[in-house]
């Protein structure tokens, strides 16, 4: 079975679309593979697969092996863009074995003949993709799997859920982080997302509210648009942990777009402690993005450690 081997499995909904469900779920799973985790993404977004460009590995294949798919590792396929670009790259994956920091991605956008191609499927051929793409595709041995759902609470996540809790045991079904953004309409579809999470019986690991303020990029300035702190209230009324806010930062955008991945700029210090750097990443063998120094390496980085405390209990 190809859920076999995975020790924990996350899902990651939000309320409705465009809110960065699939932008956090990228840094979420490069920040996992960055802290040494074996790590994989399924795709399971059939009208909008977008996980492919945000880690630049869309002109990869899937490889059909006997029974099922084998999914592209991400650091292998996104070495020919960086070798492209003159950047440096360390493979920590070693080809297909699952060392630490191994990351794989599955997803519909392999499968499709044109990447611009629209799917318009009726519910029981998307229900019968999302079964398949569960039992069908070879992971091998990981910590996590994040599984980016398509926005709000359709028929396809609750066969989603029907075929996990078949597929998986209670203990591997860790739960749900739920990602929204600071506007009202948002949070109040958040909450049907909580509801649904409590009715088809999945844990709620936690609330991240992105493009919470915005970012000036001339002086870092966080001007907070719309109300603030509505994800953490809201997180507080439903009783379930609050992770985290990313701002709508333009870096941010830039990094998604360019599959990259923050670390701290030369000599910072938190707390005392001399934060990683590139030259650390390059020691360990895990720079295997184009990395960039900016502010959200500690943001995703405490997010992920939070959530990775939750999930282990
Ligand atoms: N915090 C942020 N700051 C700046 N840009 C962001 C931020 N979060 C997301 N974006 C940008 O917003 C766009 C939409 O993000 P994304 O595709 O992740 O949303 P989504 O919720 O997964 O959408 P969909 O409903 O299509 O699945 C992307 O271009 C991304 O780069
Ligand atoms: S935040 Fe500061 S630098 Fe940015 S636009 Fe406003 S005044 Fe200018």
């Amino acid at each position: 079975m190809s859920l076999e081997n995975i020790k924990h499995i996350t899902l990651v909904l939000s309320g409705k679309g465009g809110v960065g469900k699939s932008s956090v779920t990228t840094q979420l799973a490069l920040t996992l593979s960055l802290q040494g985790y074996s790590v994989g993404v399924l795709d399971v977004d059939l009208t909008g697969p977008s996980i492919p460009r945000f880690f630049r590995i869309e002109s990869s294949k899937v490889r059909q092996a006997p029974g099922g798919w084998v999914p592209v590792p991400v650091h292998e396929a996104s070495k020919e863009s960086e070798e492209q670009n003159g950047n440096e790259h360390i493979d920590s994956t070693n080809g297909q074995s699952h060392g630490h920091g191994a990351l794989y991605c599955m997803s519909l956008g392999f499968l499709l003949a044109n990447r611009g191609d629209a799917v318009v499927w009726r519910g029981p051929k998307k229900t019968a993709m999302v079964r398949q793409f569960l039992s069908d595709v070879h992971w091998g041995a990981l910590d996590y799997l994040l599984i980016d759902t398509p926005p709000g609470t359709s028929d396809e996540h609750i066969s989603l859920v029907e075929t996990l809790l078949k597929q998986a045991t209670p203990a591997q079904l860790s739960g749900a982080v739920i990602v929204t953004t600071p506007q009202a309409i948002s949070i109040s579809d958040v909450k049907k997302e909580i509801n649904f999470c409590r009715k088809v019986g999945v844990k709620v690991l936690g609330v991240i509210e992105n493009m919470a303020g915005f970012v000036c990029p001339n002086c870092s300035e966080c001007s907070n648009i719309f109300s603030k702190g509505g994800g953490k209230v809201m997180a507080q009324e439903f009783d379930v942990p609050f992770l985290g806010s990313v701002p709508l930062d333009p870096m941010f955008s830039r990094l998604i777009e360019e599959g990259k991945r923050p670390f701290y700029p030369e000599g910072t210090v938190v707390d005392g402690k001399q934060m990683q750097t590139k030259d650390d990443l390059l020691e360990t063998g895990t720079l295997v993005q184009n990395y960039t120094a900016c502010s959200l390496f500690p943001l995703f980085d405490g997010m992920v450690k939070e959530l990775v405390k939750t999930i282990n209990g």
